[in-house]
């Protein structure tokens, strides 16, 4: 018999407390990140019932959907929506109830959970994370079995740091071969959703490997773990190696010490074994994926960058062919346009998907001695934390950035989903390099294109679409 496991049987069996002859099982959590949106209820519940938090320590919380990013000297003072100013303030007030540690709004640790947790090493490998945000797959990236959670098991891992779950079944995405130049873990997760659909990874965890997975830096893991949920899929993951070590190595959270030596002997056992037996398995040729631009309203209608909105005759039947006219229709294409021919009213740089210093780093190459399109409205580049911030001002990238005629913002999700002062304005149309292009995602009658960093920065000197292997 075969007892060879995947990653994520290993990591479901470190965590499974029981289970039952259904399926029912109760995993235990040993992270908990938190953000104001999707706990006030939770800790609501909690206090109904008088019940304690379970443990205190495997919680951080950070504001970060509906702060502004424009300013932050004022604080709370700042908010100009009562609603968002409360929501920060409840998430002070409980975390302070319960003495949980949390980056509040002036703190420069303060950002998007998803990329506070790991630039702090508060994500490790061997972990169970969760949040209720559905982005928490990004976790997955260092070998963790990370998932979003609804406001109800927010409160229930709050009271028992345990989790109901059904185990899923496993999905492999081999990526192989190299990435050509230009090509980046952004186009890569948007093929594999292009190639999978939105529905594709539905009751699968993803473990993501081969050659060119292997090669992306921890922050190129981290935005393809992260646009895992567009896949369906609530949990990706990366096996463990030696670039998730040397990322750890050091971070206010890691181990240290003797702890250190311990820990990366246990995370060399992370990958999955060589004869494991995955449900399905995706084979994809690194050299096939070209830059990526979405012309539709969900990830998954996607194209190359030298392509064009396709015609939706050629959908695969009546269904998808009725669901690709009504997205051009919102999106304002035409079947047979070239996507290099869209103009652009404004640029997005930011999110838990592409929030990160390499992010920042490869929009500063680009625009670096150049300058913003007349023809953009506004262009904007949002650190996924104050650390990010602060790196990126140390390396001298808010400058050149500035200088090309960007705006340069405090941390926060942003223009993402505008759950907060920054937003598109009804038919703007939008590059951006968040996750997500549904209807009305980025402000009421919004465009969005997802992209890459480079294909933003790009896209906003250029005023339209450019291919970014040609553009120097
Ligand atoms: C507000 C929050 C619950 C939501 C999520 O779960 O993902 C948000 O982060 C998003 O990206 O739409
Ligand atoms: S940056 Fe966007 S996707 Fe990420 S947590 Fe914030 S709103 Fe959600």
């Amino acid at each position: 018999m075969n007892n060879a496991k995947t990653l994520y049987d290993k990591l479901w069996d470190m965590h499974c407390v029981e289970v039952d002859e259904q399926g029912n099982a109760l995993i235990y959590i040993d992270r908990h990140i938190i953000h104001e949106i999707t706990s006030p209820q939770a800790f609501d519940g909690l206090n109904q019932h008088q019940r304690d938090v379970w443990r205190i320590d495997s919680i951080l919380a950070t504001p970060d959907h509906q702060v502004p990013t424009d300013d932050r000297h004022l604080g709370l003072e700042g908010f100009a929506d009562p609603i968002a100013r409360l929501q920060v303030e409840t998430l002070d007030k409980n975390c302070e109830q319960h003495g949980i540690n949390q980056f509040k709004l002036n703190d420069k640790r303060q950002g998007i959970v998803h990329v506070v947790g790991p630039e702090q090493g508060a994500t490790l490998p061997g972990m169970t994370v969760v949040c209720g945000d559905s982005h928490s797959s990004t976790h997955g990236a260092f070998a963790a079995l990370a998932q979003g959670i609804g406001t109800s098991e927010v409160e229930h891992v709050l009271a028992t740091q345990c989790l109901a779950q059904q185990k899923c079944k496993n999905l492999r995405v081999n990526v192989n071969g190299e990435l050509s130049f230009g090509v980046t873990a952004k186009d890569m997760i948007l093929y594999i959703i292009g190639k999978l659909g939105t529905a594709g990874g539905s009751g699968y965890a993803i473990e993501y490997a081969g050659e060119a997975v292997q090669a992306l830096s921890m922050e190129g893991r981290l935005t393809l773990c992260n646009m895992t949920i567009e896949a369906g899929a609530r949990s990706g993951m990366v096996a463990f190696d030696n670039i998730t070590a040397e990322y750890l190595k050091g971070k206010p959270f890691s181990p240290k010490g003797e702890q250190w030596q311990q820990a990366l002997m246990f995370w060399q056992s992370l990958v999955s074994d060589q004869d494991a037996v995955f449900d399905k398995e995706l084979q994809i040729d690194a050299k096939d994926i070209a830059p990526q631009v979405t012309w539709g309203t969900k990830p998954d209608q996607v194209v190359d960058v030298n392509a064009a909105v396709p015609n939706s005759a050629s959908g695969k039947d009546d269904v998808q062919q009725q669901e690709w006219l009504k997205a051009q229709e919102y999106m304002g294409v035409v079947a047979a346009t070239p996507m290099k021919n869209l103009t652009i009213d404004q640029v997005f740089i930011g999110s838990c998907t592409n929030g990160r210093i390499e992010d920042i780093r490869a929009v500063a190459q680009v625009v670096k001695g150049k300058t913003v399109a007349s023809t953009i409205k506004r262009a904007m580049v949002v650190p996924g934390s104050g650390l990010v911030k602060e790196q990126a001002e140390a390396e001298g990238l808010d400058q050149i950035i500035i200088d090309a005629g960007f705006d340069w913002r405090f941390a926060g999700c942003s223009m993402c989903n505008a759950m907060n002062p920054d937003k598109l304005e009804n038919q703007q149309r939008c590059a951006s390099t968040s996750n997500r292009n549904f209807e009305g995602r980025q402000g009421q009658g919004g465009r969005t294109h997802l992209v890459s960093p480079a294909m933003a920065a790009a896209a906003a000197i250029e005023g339209h679409f450019v291919d970014i292997r040609e553009y120097s």
